[in-house]
């Protein structure tokens, strides 16, 4: 695919998301010249990405503004970002919790504005992002949208705003439940007796290797669970272990649904 990259992009704080997603477009070919960051730090960021610490006095035509600082900082920046705004500049916002309705509020001048919901792994070009937009965003802003994440990794349209923070539970946060259960993994090892060091490594590669081999099987993980699992062995006394009372889905459900309650209420400006 020939990568059509924005001809200007404006992020608005680059921390640890933004910068992930900033780190794989230099790597895919994005020219740094067509970048600025603003940043109140003035810190930089890559070679030949300019920096600012304020608002510029205004837009280049057709600018792309990534919001990438956090969700209860909006209000400051749209007073200071909106003047600035006209109707071909596009917005995508990685504001957890922050609804479509609330940024054409803000951003009464954009046409385009989309939501993207990504994750960390997007750095190494293995993230997921969901995108969500509504038919005020142009067909062609759309699609551009979307080939900029592409490079990032699985895309996902959500087409329906209301589960927007379900996905964000899901694939936005997963990476940190995924972090803890690796953790946890090898902790559970070094409490059965294996050297810490040696069962933090093997938890690891477990995972790893586990979850490039799902991605490439035709069957499911429930499935591969099976076959790991000989009758009468020794796996599937584990197996029994996670699935009694579906402790392991209970537990699950529970902590995805906390995170979705919680973007529910950052929406509701708690
Ligand atoms: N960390 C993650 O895994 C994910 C984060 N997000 C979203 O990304 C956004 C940023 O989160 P992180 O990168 O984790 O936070 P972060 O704290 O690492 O980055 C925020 C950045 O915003 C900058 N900033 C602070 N005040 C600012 C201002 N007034 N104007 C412009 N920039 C300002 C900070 O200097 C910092 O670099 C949040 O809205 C979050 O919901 C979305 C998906 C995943
Ligand atoms: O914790 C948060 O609110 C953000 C959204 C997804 C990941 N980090």
């Amino acid at each position: 695919m020939i990568q059509s990259w924005p001809d200007h992009l404006l992020l608005v704080g680059c921390g640890n998301m933004a910068g992930q997603m900033l780190s794989r477009w230099l790597d895919c070919g994005l020219d740094p010249a067509r970048v600025t960051v603003l940043r109140p730090s003035g810190r930089p960021v890559a070679d030949g990405v300019a920096v600012v610490t304020d608002y510029p006095d205004a837009l280049p035509a057709g600018t792309t503004v990534l919001l990438g600082m956090k969700p209860y900082q909006i209000a400051a920046v749209a007073a200071a970002l909106a003047p600035l705004c006209a109707a071909d500049t596009r917005i995508v916002s990685i504001l957890a919790g922050t609804t479509l309705a609330d940024l054409r509020a803000r951003f009464s001048a954009a046409r385009d504005i989309v939501r993207a919901m990504p994750n960390l792994p997007v750095g190494l070009g293995e993230g997921v992002t969901a995108l969500f937009t509504d038919a005020a965003t142009a067909t062609q802003a759309k699609a551009d949208v979307a080939a900029l994440i592409e490079p990032l990794g699985l895309v996902e349209w959500i087409a329906d705003e209301a589960l927007f923070n379900q996905v964000t539970a899901l694939s936005g946060c997963g990476p940190a439940f995924l972090f803890r259960f690796i953790d946890a993994l090898a902790r559970a090892g070094e409490a059965i007796g294996i050297p810490a060091d040696q069962a933090a490594r093997m938890a690891l590669a477990t995972v790893q290797g586990s979850a490039d081999m799902a991605a490439r099987a035709a069957d499911s993980p429930g499935v591969l669970a099976d076959k790991v699992a000989s009758p009468g062995g020794m796996t599937r006394e584990g197996l029994n272990v996670l699935d009694a009372d579906d402790r392991l889905l209970a537990l699950l459900t529970d902590t995805l649904a906390a995170a979705r309650d919680r973007g529910e209420a950052m929406a509701r400006g708690a």
